[in-house]
């Protein structure tokens, strides 16, 4: 079964065609990995399938729907859930407070007492599974970058997405808490939650992964698992820019 798919998706910035055709799809029940060298298109690729950024032609289908050029809160309520390279916290709010405020994207009905009892119970649920909740009171800007990724994702995990989409989510991140990251990909994976990782960590790519897509140009030059993509000469070839 297909969770995710791209038809021909193309985004160009000025002369630079960054996704040229692209026809890939990721999936259902799986994680799914994403690589490719820099500037090859990942981000770009999650910024149109999550309708961050409009692209230029193409299709985006989610479960068989229609999503392209959806807004994101309507991407984010078929299923769709993300984080960013450059993680999005409030530095100044708690770390209960950036969960609550996940589930609310408009920042509207900040204040707790106009929240259910339920929804806090939710948050700190999920700050315990991430392994956060001793931090719950503090404020996001005193973690370190990788309980700031764990944090971006209980937001995430808030809307009970049916599929995540993961930007680099170990990178500036230490090896004990990318153990971590990688336990609980598997964790939620097995749960039901198919998972689309961009990521540069080979390793960390090579342990979690069903499947894996790789990137060169903005287009799929090999897709298949961790035991073919580790030996294929395109891939090698791409990374190796040869
Ligand atoms: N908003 C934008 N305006 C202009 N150019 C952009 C924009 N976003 C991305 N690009 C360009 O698109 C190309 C692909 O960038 P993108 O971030 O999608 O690649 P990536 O594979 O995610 O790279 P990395 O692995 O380094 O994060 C780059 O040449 C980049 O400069």
């Amino acid at each position: 079964m297909r969770s995710l798919e791209t038809v021909e998706l193309t985004k160009a910035f000025g002369g630079n065609v960054v996704l040229d055709k692209t026809s890939v799809s990721f999936r259902h029940g799986k994680v799914n990995a994403l690589i490719g060298p820099n500037g090859s298109g990942k981000t770009t690729f999650f910024n149109c399938v999550t309708g961050m950024i409009r692209p230029d032609s193409g299709r985006v289908t989610y479960g068989g729907t229609d999503i392209t050029r959806r807004t994101p809160h309507v991407i984010a309520r078929a299923g769709l859930g993300r984080t960013f390279q450059l993680c999005r916290v409030f530095p100044r709010m708690t770390v209960l407070d950036n969960v609550l405020a996940a589930t609310r994207p408009h920042g509207v009905n900040l204040f707790r007492g106009a929240r259910g009892r339920a929804e806090v119970d939710r948050a700190r649920d999920w700050l315990t599974r991430l392994g956060i909740e001793h931090l719950a009171g503090a404020e996001a800007r005193n973690l370190s970058w990788g309980q700031q990724k764990l944090l971006e994702l209980a937001g995430v995990l808030m809307s009970e997405p049916e599929t995540v989409l993961l930007d680099e989510p170990a990178g500036g991140v230490n090896p004990a808490l990318l153990d971590r990251i990688g336990g609980l990909v598997r964790d939620l994976n097995a749960e039901g939650r198919t998972f689309v990782i961009v990521e540069h960590n080979m390793d960390l790519v090579m342990s979690i992964s069903d499947h894996i897509v790789v990137f060169d140009r903005g287009r799929p030059i090999a897709e298949g698992p961790p035991s073919v993509i580790r030996t294929d000469e395109r891939v090698l070839g791409a990374y190796l820019g040869v």
